[in-house]
């Protein structure tokens, strides 16, 4: 055993999380809770492809026919968008963190809260000289990966520039969530009313929401801007409330492609998009900018979370919810 590969199970073993072979033999991590609900994250993205409850349903969509294949990122689940939300920028679609092979963290710096009684993964992204052709900045991305005792899940990101050539930089952020949904047509979203949106089906012009909570019945792509911290996504079929709860990500992107993007999809079946919605914490309108290493002082860090959780109609929301 190699000492990386000692490191990586020993911060393994203090935590109920098993390595395991996914799709096309990419590893993923795989973390329980004891009262049975459970998550996935590739390696391959930090891509999070699966969060059950503890009756073992799956909440999150994931396409039939995703593609598990580098460098094809995986349609579903949770992308991480960065350096470049969408094609708001130079770089490709959504840039590229989703695409890359991330490694287990096995010395992460502190976190402010503490995590003992949770389950959770720490990842690392680092730039290649490959990936510094494309974006010229040098960078730690850590992400963990918590699943709460009530089975909520929440993504923390960390962000740092490490750059020692006093170069500062910019950046547009989304978790790409895509949620598991009974039908399209029956769904709701509260928490958005009111706001001003990007439309990215109409040149990114900007509109103001009108009226009530948001349903669905066409192709939708929006920006929400300087939305509040807590967003609801209403599934009455399913008698299920997804609760997203969003720190340092003022934007929220709301996106179906409905039919007839569907079918020009290939890694997407044509009447899916009737079972997913895509509700995106992401800071896009306001690009972050961090400042380089200097002198004396570290890079500077940015940190984002982001908390889902479902609760079921007959049930009172968790309070680590609505706090
Ligand atoms: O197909 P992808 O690159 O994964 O992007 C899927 C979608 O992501 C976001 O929600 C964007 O706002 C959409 O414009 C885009 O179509």
């Amino acid at each position: 055993m190699t000492s990386s590969t000692a490191a990586v199970t020993a911060a393994i073993e203090r935590f109920p999380v098993e390595i395991c072979k996914g799709m096309n033999g990419l590893e993923k991590v795989v973390l329980r809770e004891v009262r049975g609900s459970s998550a996935e994250v590739y390696l391959y993205g930090g891509h999070i492809t699966s969060w059950k409850n503890d009756h073992g349903e799956e909440l999150l969509f994931v396409s039939s026919k995703a593609i598990f294949k580098p460098p094809k990122p995986i349609r579903g689940g949770i992308p991480i968008c960065f350096p470049q939300f969408s094609n708001h920028g130079s770089l490709e679609q959504h840039g590229f963190a989703r695409n890359r092979f991330w490694s287990i963290d096995t010395n992460p710096p502190p976190f402010p809260t503490n995590s003992s009684t949770k389950t959770f993964v720490d990842l690392i992204l680092k730039p290649t000289e490959e990936d510094m052709k494309i974006w010229p900045h040098s960078f730690e991305f850590r992400l963990r990966v918590t699943l709460g005792p009530s089975g909520d899940l929440m993504l923390t990101s960390r962000i740092r520039n490490t750059n020692t050539d006093g170069k500062p930089f910019t950046f547009t952020f989304a978790y790409h969530t895509y949620f598991s949904v009974s039908d399209i047509s029956e769904v709701r979203v509260e928490g958005l009313e009111t706001l001003d949106y990007l439309d990215n089906l109409q040149n990114k012009q900007r509109f103001t929401e009108q009226g009530d909570a948001i349903t669905f019945e066409s192709e939708v792509d929006k920006i929400y801007l300087s939305t509040p911290t807590k967003i609801a996504i209403l599934d009455h079929e399913k008698k299920r409330t997804f609760v997203i709860r969003k720190d340092g990500l003022p934007d929220a992107v709301v996106w179906n492609p409905w039919d007839k993007k569907a079918r020009a999809m290939a890694d997407f079946g044509d009447d899916e998009y009737k079972h997913m919605l895509c509700v995106e914490a992401a800071a896009v309108e306001k690009p972050i900018t961090l400042k380089p290493v200097g002198s004396l002082i570290l890079g500077e860090s940015w940190a984002a979370e982001n908390l889902i959780c479902p609760f079921y109609h007959v049930q009172v929301p968790p309070t680590a919810i609505w706090g």
